[in-house]
C-alpha cells in the first residue's frame, strides 16, 4: 500500500489553561491509521470523540504527545473555516494573508484574487474591512480562499456545508470535484449518508480511541447499532 500518512498509537493531550500541572486530558489516546494515496476515509463518532483533533494531527497543526506519525512528502490542507481573519483588514488583504498561510505564493494569490472575490460573491465588500461582513460572508470568503489550494491530502471538517442553500450547493460541488479527481480525502462528518456516498472506508472513534476501521457498510452498520 502506498501510504501517505501513518499513525501508530498516537495520543494527544490537552492541559487545562493556566494549569500546566493539572492532569492532561487525552483527546486522542491510541489511534493507529494508515492513510493510502487516493483513499477517501470517513471519520464518525459522537461529540468529543476526537475527530477534529485527529484532523489537526493529520494536517500537522498538532504534534502527537505520544506514538509515531510518519508523513510522505505530501501537502495536506485542513479545510477549516476558522482561517483567522484580521478584522480591520479588507476581504482582499485577508485573502492574501490566508493564501500565504495556506502555502500559496504571492504571485499565485494575486492571480486568483478576482476568482476568490467572484466565488465568495462579495462584490464591493471585498474592499471593505471584514468587520462589516455578515457571518455568511465571512464563511464564503474563507471557503473561497481555501478551495483555491490544491493539496495532495484534503482534510474536511463537516462545517463545510457553509452559507445559504445556493452557496452550499456550490461548495458541495467543489468538494465533490476534488474527491472524484483522486485527491486523498479525510472527511469528518455526523452525516452518515454523506460518508457512505463519498468515502471508501470509515474509521469509528470514541473517547479518543479507534473503535472500528473498515469498509463503509460494516463500520456504519456497527456504529448505527451501537447508537440504538
Ligand atoms: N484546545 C483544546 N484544549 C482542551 N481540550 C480540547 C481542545 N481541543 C479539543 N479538546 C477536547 O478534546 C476532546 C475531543 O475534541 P474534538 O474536537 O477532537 O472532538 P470531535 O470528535 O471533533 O467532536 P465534535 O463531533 O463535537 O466536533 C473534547 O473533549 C474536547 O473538549
Amino acid at each position: 500500500m502506498d501510504s501517505v500518512i501513518s499513525l501508530q498509537q498516537v495520543g494527544v493531550a490537552f492541559h487545562a489553561q493556566r494549569r500546566l500541572r493539572s492532569a492532561p486530558y487525552w483527546a486522542l489516546e491510541d489511534v493507529s491509521l494508515e492513510l493510502a494515496r487516493g483513499q477517501r476515509l470517513g471519520v464518525v463518532g459522537r461529540n468529543g470523540a476526537g475527530k477534529s483533533t485527529l484532523l489537526r494531527v493529520l494536517a500537522g497543526i498538532l504534534q502527537p504527545d505520544r506514538g509515531r506519525l510518519r508523513r510522505a512528502d505530501v501537502s495536506c490542507q485542513l479545510l477549516s473555516l476558522s482561517l483567522g481573519f484580521v478584522p480591520h483588514l479588507s476581504g482582499r488583504d485577508n485573502a492574501v494573508l490566508c493564501g500565504l498561510r495556506l502555502g500559496l505564493r504571492r504571485r499565485e494569490i494575486d492571480a486568483q484574487l478576482a476568482a476568490i472575490c467572484d466565488y465568495a460573491e462579495l462584490g464591493d465588500f471585498f474592499e471593505q474591512p471584514v468587520t462589516s461582513y455578515s457571518n455568511g460572508m465571512i464563511l464564503r470568503l474563507g471557503f473561497a480562499v481555501a478551495i483555491q489550494v490544491q493539496p495532495d491530502v484534503l482534510l474536511l471538517d463537516e462545517l463545510l456545508a457553509v452559507g445559504d442553500a445556493a452557496f452550499q450547493q456550490k461548495s458541495s460541488l467543489a468538494i465533490n470535484e476534488r474527491i472524484h479527481a483522486g485527491t486523498t480525502v479525510v472527511l469528518v462528518s455526523h452525516d452518515e449518508d454523506k460518508i457512505a456516498d463519498l468515502c471508501d472506508s470509515v474509521l469509528w472513534m470514541e473517547q479518543g480511541r479507534s473503535v472500528l476501521y473498515g469498509d463503509c457498510d460494516t463500520v456504519l452498520k456497527a456504529y448505527r447499532a451501537a447508537a440504538r
